[in-house]
């Protein structure tokens, strides 16, 4: 990593999108035991309350799963953006759910692939293959033939997973709705992530003058990078140094 795409440092009078898994949390074999790394939480806050409030964290996760793993005095933002939650809001009383047809397709599709497991998350549906990554190809043709049916619904690829997630699901059109909200309206949007979900969000920090930093390897539109989750902790410990 040169020095070049190592970022500017969180400021007052930006607004900060951290994405979860992958940038504040580091990746794990079972999404259930993944957690922020350790001392993030009180450093999200403290940035947080440098920032008056204008830092959310942007998730694919399941909103309430989401606010387990995260401070409540942040904004949450799960299911890849669909579901907001403001700081000290309690868990949803969720309802929504994805189609039947989509649910008994990934179900079926997974129970022919041992080793692959479905995460239900209400409107989405999640089906990871990190124990098979040699499937991945064949998982993701079958999963875009059934999701690709049912109308309202796309497929979204990212680390060894699949997901079926409604139009509306998107972390961009999450980031310019709250942007127009306060603490964040009038703020230089900074979005940090590092998969492929990120990229609508990282469009959107772009298009609305900020910029965005690629957790990671791989393409991404973002024009600068760090490593790692620690790497961002690292960052961000900087940000509020200054
Ligand atoms: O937007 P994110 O916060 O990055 O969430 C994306 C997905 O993260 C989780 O899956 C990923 O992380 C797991 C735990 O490290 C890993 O086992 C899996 O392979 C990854 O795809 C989560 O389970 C999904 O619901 C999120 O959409």
């Amino acid at each position: 990593m040169t020095n070049e795409t190592y970022p500017p440092l969180p400021e007052k009078g930006q607004a900060l999108f951290l994405d979860f898994d992958g940038t504040l949390a580091p990746l794990q074999d079972d999404p259930d035991t993944v957690a922020l790394v350790d001392g993030a939480a009180p450093l999200l806050a403290r940035l947080a309350d440098r920032l008056d409030g204008a830092l959310a964290v942007i998730s694919g996760r399941d909103i309430d799963d989401l606010a387990r793993r995260v401070p409540d005095t942040l904004w949450r933002l799960g299911n890849h953006g669909l579901n907001i939650m403001a700081p000290g809001a309690a868990a949803l009383t969720r309802t929504d759910m994805a189609p039947a047809e989509l649910r008994g397709g990934l179900t079926g599709l997974s129970a022919d692939y041992p080793g692959t497991k479905v995460e239900n998350k209400g409107s989405v549906l999640a089906l990871h293959y990190r124990a098979c990554p040699q499937h991945g190809e064949a998982l993701l043709a079958a999963a875009r033939r059934i999701v690709d049916a049912v109308e309202g619904y796309g497929v979204q690829s990212g680390k060894m997973v699949i997901e079926a997630k409604p139009s509306g699901a998107n972390k961009g059109l999450a980031i310019r709705e709250v942007m127009k909200q306060q603490p964040f309206a009038g703020r230089v949007p900074v979005m940090a992530g590092d998969d492929v979900t990120d990229e609508d969000g990282f469009a959107a920090v772009l298009d609305l003058g900020g910029f965005a930093v690629k957790v990671g390897e791989g393409e991404s539109l973002a024009a600068y990078r760090l490593a790692s989750p620690q790497a961002v902790a690292d960052w961000l410990e900087k940000g509020i140094a200054e």
